[in-house]
């Protein structure tokens, strides 16, 4: 078993990495939750059927109360409406302060659950049992979590950490390729924003294949650039932000598609090249890298470009949440491996965008 450890004072807490790590989730979760009595188990219509059973007599086992709360699969349960549901779920199953919540899913139970357990009674434990390559790699980590607003992509939300993170591996067998390559948008972001030789790697096994040979080293290598950045500014006010390469324009495509059209590792990756392009226009970029992030992310079927209405996407990104009323922090690559945050006023980014990236 691989760990790490994220250190954040009183809301530190380990990361286990291990094939067959579901069925030893009951022990794992006592040693961190040793006053718990009561947990509620979020999943989704997808990953209840696949190893919610696996969970549930595992924590059982343990002398867990547990109960599974089964939202549907997709962005659209990242929701106020299931958000309230998830309340009554948990008020219904008598939760209380010393009781816990556990994700089991990709990252729309994480953000949704986590959410949900950072509010209900002013907060009780959470642990998060990711089983979606992104969700492993990125967003079970960090303590983000959040619910999209009719307005814009998570927008209502909060920094609750996690009391333990258990990956099982095995899991991403049972994931079609599509989802599979939405997490590949968000590993080679690790790349692009701080490791040069893991871009490379990436670039050298650009295929599922060859990254599941590799699995083990993969998450670990991005959980833990994922550590370093979130031990150094838990709450996004400085070096955070780097995370948020590709995601001031991506989150606007994934907006202007309803969250529907576009995956937000979709959106994501074609918002990686959209910075790419804005900061080589501004001078900023050397570009060194980018013919490499077009391939890369092509031979894993993503897009590197989405057509839509740039009047949305400019209305979008003026919403970004690393904006205020006049600046927003734009996150770019000075060269292949080194992240670039740069202040800029609003206007002139979104004059260049619509120019840089518009059609
Ligand atoms: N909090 C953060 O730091 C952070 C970071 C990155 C992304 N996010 C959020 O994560 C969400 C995207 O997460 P996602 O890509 O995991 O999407 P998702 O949670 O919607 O999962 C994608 C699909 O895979 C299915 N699935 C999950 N695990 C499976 C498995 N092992 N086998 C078969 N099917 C499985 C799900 O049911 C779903 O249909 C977005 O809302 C994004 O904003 C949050
Ligand atoms: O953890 C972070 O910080 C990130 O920015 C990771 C992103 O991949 C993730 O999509 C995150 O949810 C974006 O957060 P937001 O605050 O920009 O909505
Ligand atoms: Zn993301």
């Amino acid at each position: 078993m691989k760990t790490l450890h994220v250190g954040l004072d009183d809301r530190s807490y380990d990361i286990h990495i291990a094939p067959g790590l579901l069925s030893q989730a009951g022990a794992l979760c006592r040693a961190a939750l040793p006053r718990a009595g009561r947990l509620a188990v979020v999943t989704d219509s997808h990953v209840g059927p696949l190893y919610g059973e696996t969970i549930m007599s595992s924590l059982a086992g343990a002398g867990f109360q547990a109960e599974l709360v089964t939202i549907p699969a997709g962005e659209s349960s990242k929701c106020l409406s299931m958000l309230g549901r998830l309340y009554d779920a948990f008020t219904a199953q008598g939760l209380t302060r010393s009781d816990g919540v556990v994700a089991l899913g990709g990252g729309v139970v994480g953000d949704l659950a986590g959410f949900a357990a950072a509010t209900i009674l002013r907060g009780v434990d959470f642990v998060q049992i990711p089983t979606t390559l992104l969700a492993q790699v990125d967003s079970s980590v960090g303590g983000k979590v959040a619910i999209d607003l009719p307005a814009g992509k998570n927008l209502a939300g909060a920094f609750w950490q996690p009391r333990l993170v258990l990956m099982d591996p095995a899991c991403l067998r049972t994931l079609d390729d599509k989802t599979f390559s939405d997490g590949m948008a968000e590993v080679i972001k690790y790349g692009c924003i701080r490791d040069r030789a893991f871009f490379d790697f990436l670039c050298a096994h650009s295929s599922r294949a060859a990254v599941m040979e590799h699995i083990e080293s993969v998450l670990y290598t991005c959980c833990d650039i994922k550590r370093q950045v979130v031990e150094e500014d838990e709450r996004d006010t400085g070096v955070r932000m780097i995370l948020n390469f590709g995601h001031t324009v991506g989150h606007a495509f994934e907006k202007a598609g309803g969250y529907e059209t576009w995956t937000h590792g979709q959106a994501v990756a074609a918002g990686m090249v959209a910075a790419e392009r804005l900061g080589a226009a501004l001078g900023v970029s050397d570009g060194d890298g980018f013919s490499e992030l077009l391939e890369v992310l092509s031979a894993f079927g993503l897009p590197t470009h989405i057509d839509c209405d740039w009047s949305a996407i400019v209305e979008a990104v003026g919403l970004d949440k690393k904006g205020d009323g006049e600046a927003i922090t734009m996150i770019f690559l000075s060269h292949m491996g080194r992240a670039l945050p740069m202040k800029m006023k609003k206007e002139d980014v979104l004059q260049n965008l619509a120019h840089v990236c518009g059609r």
